[in-house]
């Protein structure tokens, strides 16, 4: 048996797609001595190859030998390998937004990724979705134990999508009701692949390191898992939404909701409505609760951040094991110490992981753990537009972005915000004269105050409710990625990001 590769090829079987016999009249026909053969034998291995930037590619390599038997023992055994891997999935379910991003859903699937499972053997349901939450209700309905995960195409929106149906059909059947706050969820064991295919992609961007469809595709197929916490945010005991990446009032509130409107601009939607919000400056008045996460090891100001194989995650996992059999014991939670901040913040970010993308390299808390049952609650206090544009420059470069005066983080277990406004509504509902003065600042966009509500920006969708109760549940569900794995070639470490072109 010889391979036509002039250097040595090693590949571990985990990165093994597929072992195929070789076609024959295909460019390999006219390849050297092989030429003068009979009647030629072969085999090629498909298999993953890191390239830079943690992006993955489907690489091959061909094995010629004389003999007939000889060349079918070795196909035999390599797929006996491939049969013992039993993280891999067989049966997909997947879901497709044709209208996410550049409108490119489709042709991504169709061209890149159906290839790639159709090599690897792996069935697929594919839906495309008509409308807005197609794919969580169609979630409620399917025959979810027929397969071994659930692949969304799409961005951040569609991905909270096929969470909130897994999630949601999981606790359905388990009856559990989310709508109370306290309630211990139930884990979701199905996992979720992403094909990046929308705005902003962060949380691709933050389980796999890069943006890239293929890269994704080939993750699913050697069968990764990375468990993920999950953030359940309820207003008075009704439930709203899960979030995995990103809960922002304020700035990223008020981004979102402009957005909206711009839906036609695509991804540069975010840029525009971005600018837009930065120059209309406006800060709000509310209080914050919060627990801290006094059960994991990292701080938010940590230099280290979360990597394939986290060792802070790990820990996180292996307490939550125990509390599983210590269930039925008191819960302690109930007792430990709130901490209350009350001021006027430009921004309130709590973020499950790092909520790296293309934007912010780094991310909004560099050192969040994907993981480890706590969520990074950042505090951007009322400040002049100046050091507010320093402190998001600093997303985009090297440089630390909590070190600011008006800066706070916090890594926090579960967390309340009420605002100004809805204290006060509760305390003199007829307090007409207020009323009046915020709607007449509501209409004159260069004032500053605090006259309105912002909304809640949860993974990239509103909420209607602006006083919420957070809290984070412990790798509630699972991935199939690694997350982000150690550079080890010396590369640099970000990329040069757009904003930095632009300044
Ligand atoms: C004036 C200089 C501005 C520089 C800002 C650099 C920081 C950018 C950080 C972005 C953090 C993204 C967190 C992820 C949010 C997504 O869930 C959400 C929805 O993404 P989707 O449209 O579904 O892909 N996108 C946004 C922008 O709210
Ligand atoms: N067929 C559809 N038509 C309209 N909206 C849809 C459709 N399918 C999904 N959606 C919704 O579109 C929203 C945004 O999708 P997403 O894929 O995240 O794109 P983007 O990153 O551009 O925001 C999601 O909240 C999802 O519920
Ligand atoms: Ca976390």
């Amino acid at each position: 048996i010889s391979c036509v590769h002039t250097e040595n090829c090693f590949v571990p079987t985990s990165d093994i797609i597929a072992v195929e016999e070789t076609e024959f009249n295909k460019k390999q026909h006219n390849i050297g001595k092989w030429q003068k053969m009979a009647k030629p034998h072969a085999f090629t291995v498909y298999y993953v190859k890191k390239a830079r930037n943690h992006r993955w590619r489907c690489s091959d390599v061909t094995f010629w030998c004389v003999d007939e038997h000889l060349c079918n023992q070795w196909i035999q055994a390599l797929k006996e390998l491939l049969e013992m891997q039993k993280s891999r999935p067989k049966q997909l379910l997947v879901y497709i937004n044709p209208y996410g991003g550049r409108r490119q859903g489709k042709r991504i699937y169709e061209q890149k990724v159906a290839p790639l499972f159709s090599l690897a053997s792996i069935s697929t349901d594919v839906v495309i979705t008509e409308h807005a939450n197609h794919a969580k209700d169609n979630l409620f309905e399917v025959n979810i134990n027929k397969y071994d995960g659930v692949v969304c195409v799409g961005g951040d929106g569609m991905f909270s999508e096929v969470m909130h149906g897994l999630i949601g059909r999981m606790q359905k059947d388990s009856g559990i009701d989310q709508n109370n706050p306290k309630a211990p969820l139930v884990q979701c064991n199905i996992r979720i692949g992403i094909i990046p295919a929308g705005s902003t992609d962060c949380i691709c961007y933050s389980t796999v390191g890069i943006i890239d469809p293929v890269t994704s595709a080939l993750h699913i197929i050697v069968g990764d898992c990375q468990p993920l916490d999950v953030s359940s945010v309820h207003h008075n005991n009704t439930f709203l939404k899960y979030s995995v990446s990103l809960l922002g009032y304020g700035f990223y509130g008020d981004i979102l909701k402009d957005s909206e409107k711009k839906r036609w601009m695509g991804p540069m939607r975010y840029d525009y409505s971005g600018f837009k919000t930065f120059l209309s400056h406006h800060y709000y008045e509310g209080t914050i609760s919060f627990q801290p996460a006094r059960h994991t090891l990292g701080s938010p100001r940590d230099k280290d951040s979360c990597r394939t194989g986290c060792y802070i995650c790990k820990k996180s996992e292996q307490q939550l094991a125990e509390q599983h059999k210590e269930c039925g014991l008191k819960r302690e939670e109930d007792e430990e110490e709130w901490k209350v901040i009350k001021g006027k913040f430009l921004a309130i970010n709590a973020v499950n992981m790092s909520c790296a993308c293309p934007r912010s390299p780094k991310g909004l808390s560099p050192a969040a753990h994907l993981a480890d049952g706590s969520a990074d609650l950042i505090l951007v206090r009322k400040c002049s537009r100046f050091d507010f544009l320093r402190y998001l420059v600093r997303h985009t470069n090297q440089d630390d972005q909590f070190d600011f005066s008006f800066v706070d983080v916090y890594r926090v277990k579960s967390f309340q915000f009420t605002s100004k406004l809805s204290e006060d509504n509760e305390s003199n509902v007829t307090d007409i004269g207020k009323k009046r003065f915020g709607q007449f600042c509501r209409d004159h966009p260069a004032c500053c105050c605090n006259s309105a509500n912002s909304t809640w920006n949860c993974d990239g969708e509103t909420l209607d409710s602006s006083a919420i109760e957070v809290r984070v549940h412990c790798q509630l569900m699972k991935l199939f990625a690694r997350g982000i794995e150690e550079n080890c070639k010396g590369e640099a470490a970000y990329s040069q990001s757009s904003i930095e072109q632009l300044l």
